[in-house]
């Protein structure tokens, strides 16, 4: 039987830590404060950004939203983001990715004090993490590494392979795949849209974690017999339903639940995970930046 990762159920255990983190700040006067930015009109980007408002709320994190129009100067921005830095209240900071093209995304992810980048995703943050020193792991791989964890998949040893190489996921996953300790020491291949022999790469995984942003683009002949399978895409296609789209993976599930050990789905895999990765960042960013311990 195909075990079929519930990310829902691991993201509640992540919450309730967090929840205790946070109990323990409280004592000590300190209330996680986190702010989410958000300037686009895309509706799956507003709906993602309330959902983390909501996950804050509920472990006691309390938030700041800024909503700025999508055909706002990119100036807007980069100012909002230097007061949101100087703002002692402010403990992190999220900006939605992706911004609007006239916006310099880099510029918005450099601007960001990285005490404050609980997405993990400004230069110096990235850099540690490559180090092996990281101070925020990015959220996503963080919450896939959790959700192995929670499955008792173990890493070390094992032949990992990663379909894409966006900043968000594909780079930091492999990053974290092959550091030493746990849910490392994988030896991890990075395929992406050059790749040549994708099919005969992806089946070689112990481990794929399917990443590319292309719906159901990974089916049961690109799986190898016992492997687990985590998948990582939201892509949004028309639907006849209130919200006008529905959530594909990019794994074709059906297919690649007859090869797998384990799979994760979408929904209710990974997304969960994102975000309560967040959480735990901003509670840690709470304590660094109060001097006060995390218990996390
Ligand atoms: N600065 C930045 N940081 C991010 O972490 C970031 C971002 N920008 N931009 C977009 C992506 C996407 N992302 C998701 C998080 C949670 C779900 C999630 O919770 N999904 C639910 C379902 C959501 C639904 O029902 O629509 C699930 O898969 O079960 C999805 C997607 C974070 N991202």
């Amino acid at each position: 039987m195909t075990e079929i990762i519930d990310g829902n159920a691991v993201a509640e255990d992540v919450r309730a830590e967090v929840g205790d983190a946070v109990d323990e700040l409280d004592e000590e006067g300190v209330t996680p404060t986190l702010a989410t930015v958000l300037m686009s009109d895309d509706p799956a980007s507003e709906t993602y950004v309330s959902m983390k408002q909501n996950d804050c709320e509920e472990v006691g994190i309390d938030t700041v939203d800024v909503e700025l129009d999508s055909d706002a100067p990119a100036e807007e921005l980069y100012d909002t983001i230097d007061e949101l830095n100087a703002d002692d209240d402010v403990n992190g900071i999220l900006v939605q990715m992706p911004v609007p093209d006239h916006v310099d995304d880099r510029r918005v992810l450099r601007s960001i004090d990285p005490e404050k980048d609980v997405d993990g995703l400004h230069p110096e943050n990235i850099g540690r993490l490559v180090a092996g020193d990281a101070r925020y792991k990015p959220c996503t791989p963080h919450g896939i590494q959790r959700l192995l964890a929670a499955a008792d998949v173990e890493t070390e040893g094992k032949d990992a392979v990663v379909v894409g190489r966006s900043r968000l996921v594909g780079k930091p996953m492999a990053n974290l795949f092959i550091q030493y300790g746990e849910g490392g020491n994988a030896t991890t291949t990075v395929c992406h849209s050059r790749t040549e022999d994708l099919a005969e790469k992806t089946r070689s995984a112990d481990i794929l974690v399917a990443a590319a942003g292309v719906p159901e683009m990974i089916d049961g002949s690109m799986v190898g017999e016992g492997a687990v399978v985590v998948d990582v895409g939201i892509n949004q296609v028309d639907a006849d339903n209130e919200k006008g789209y529905e959530l594909v993976g990019d794994v074709d599930f059906e297919s690649a639940k007859e090869k797998a050990a384990a799979i994760t789905p979408v929904p209710g895999g990974v997304g969960p995970m994102t975000r309560a990765m967040l959480l735990y960042n901003t509670v840690n960013a709470a304590a660094l930046q109060s001097g006060v311990e995390s218990a996390l």
